[in-house]
């Protein structure tokens, strides 16, 4: 009973999906890596280290990249870490490779622009035949791969699928919590990189400690909103994936989202700020989906929409912070 998985397989090695290779290298197991570069291979392969998306971090000797979807066909848990926006895709391309009930844990933090669709939505289009989870919570990849301790949270509705992976990974600096709240887990990972831009704006703006704090407790009355009327429990946004994600996620430089938001508070247009990025910032794709989500479900997002009307260019810095401020008083409530 919950045995642990004996073959693990990553699909994405970008900075994430290396760091979850490291760790289930941590937790014993020989992990096969699928990378969509060549030099992402070769620098595994010769240097043991992922110079493209994770610099300076020295690899596991039990890591075996690979660019073939086949070499995973034996794997009996994937770990789906690519860009949201790359999900379906990616998805499709390990079909050919996917038995009846195989475990597929979404780890990308995101909303698939268009469809307005959730990680987990998407893979149970492509792959029915799979079973899902997610992973998600507040989890930098250099200080995961480095060892550094991290806590994060496994939701799969299969309550001992859920207790498989998490000891699968477990390890000693990597913790995973289990819950059966996928979509809480996904909205909090995706809605949390909108507001980290947020954040960021405010940050490169230079308005100070008092509005970063309202931006954070503000930003959680909205997620939180969001995702419980997407279904999600409360319970579930005040925990890692939630809130622990966007404490940290709107706290850190490391943060590629707070960057670009950083980036937008100094002046700089969305081109100027994503320009010569080899990494994803999920949120410039998340805010226009997450905006959608509100209208869907009748939920007010005043910072998601104003961030998202800053990246479309609707609206400058400084009159999506007036039109912040000038909106009328309200009673404070989640
Ligand atoms: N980096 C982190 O600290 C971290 C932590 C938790 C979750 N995540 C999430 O993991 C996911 C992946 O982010 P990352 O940080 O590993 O990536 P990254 O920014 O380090 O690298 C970009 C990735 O995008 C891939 N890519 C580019 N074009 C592609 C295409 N057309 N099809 C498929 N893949 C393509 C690249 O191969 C690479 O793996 C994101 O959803 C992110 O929010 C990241
Ligand atoms: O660098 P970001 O903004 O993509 O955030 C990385 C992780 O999601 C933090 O948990």
């Amino acid at each position: 009973m919950n045995e642990r998985f004996k073959r693990v397989g990553v699909i994405g090695a970008g900075a994430w999906g290396t760091a979850l290779a490291q760790v289930a290298t941590f937790a014993g197991h020989k992990v096969t890596l699928q990378a969509r570069e060549p030099e992402v291979i070769q620098s595994i392969r010769e240097d043991q280290q992922n110079h493209i998306y994770l610099k300076d971090v020295e690899l596991s000797p039990d890591i075996r990249p690979t660019h073939d979807f086949a070499d995973l066909a034996d794997c009996d848990l994937i770990l789906a870490v690519p860009p949201a926006q790359h999900m379906r895709a990616t998805l499709k391309a390990l079909a050919p490779y996917v038995k009846d009930g195989l475990a597929v844990v979404l780890c990308s933090k995101g909303i698939e622009r268009g469809t307005d669709a959730l990680m987990n939505e998407i893979l149970k289009e492509v792959l029915p035949q799979a079973r899902g989870a997610v992973l998600a919570g507040p989890s930098f990849a250099s200080e995961v791969a480095r060892g550094l301790p991290a806590a994060v949270t496994v939701a799969c509705d299969d309550a001992q699928l859920c207790a498989q992976i998490a000891r699968t990974l477990a390890g000693p600096t990597f913790r995973p919590y289990k819950s059966t709240d996928m979509i809480g887990a996904e909205a909090g990972g995706a809605l949390k990189n909108v507001l980290a831009i947020a954040c960021g704006i405010s940050e490169g703006k230079g308005l100070g400690r008092n509005a970063h704090a309202a931006l954070i407790t503000r930003g959680f009355a909205e997620m939180s909103r969001l995702a419980v009327a997407m279904g999600a429990q409360f319970e579930t946004m005040v925990g890692l994936c939630g809130l622990g994600d966007l404490v940290l996620t709107c706290s850190s430089t490391q943060s590629r989202n707070m960057s670009v938001g950083m980036a937008l508070g100094r002046g700089m247009t969305l081109e100027e700020a994503l320009a010569g990025k080899v990494s994803v910032a999920e949120g410039v794709q998340s805010a226009p989906a997450a905006v959608d989500l509100g209208r869907k479900f009748d939920v007010e997002l005043p910072l998601c929409e104003a961030v998202n009307s800053v990246l479309q260019g609707e609206m400058d810095v400084r009159t999506a912070i007036e039109a912040l401020l000038s909106r009328p008083l309200k009673v404070e409530r989640a």
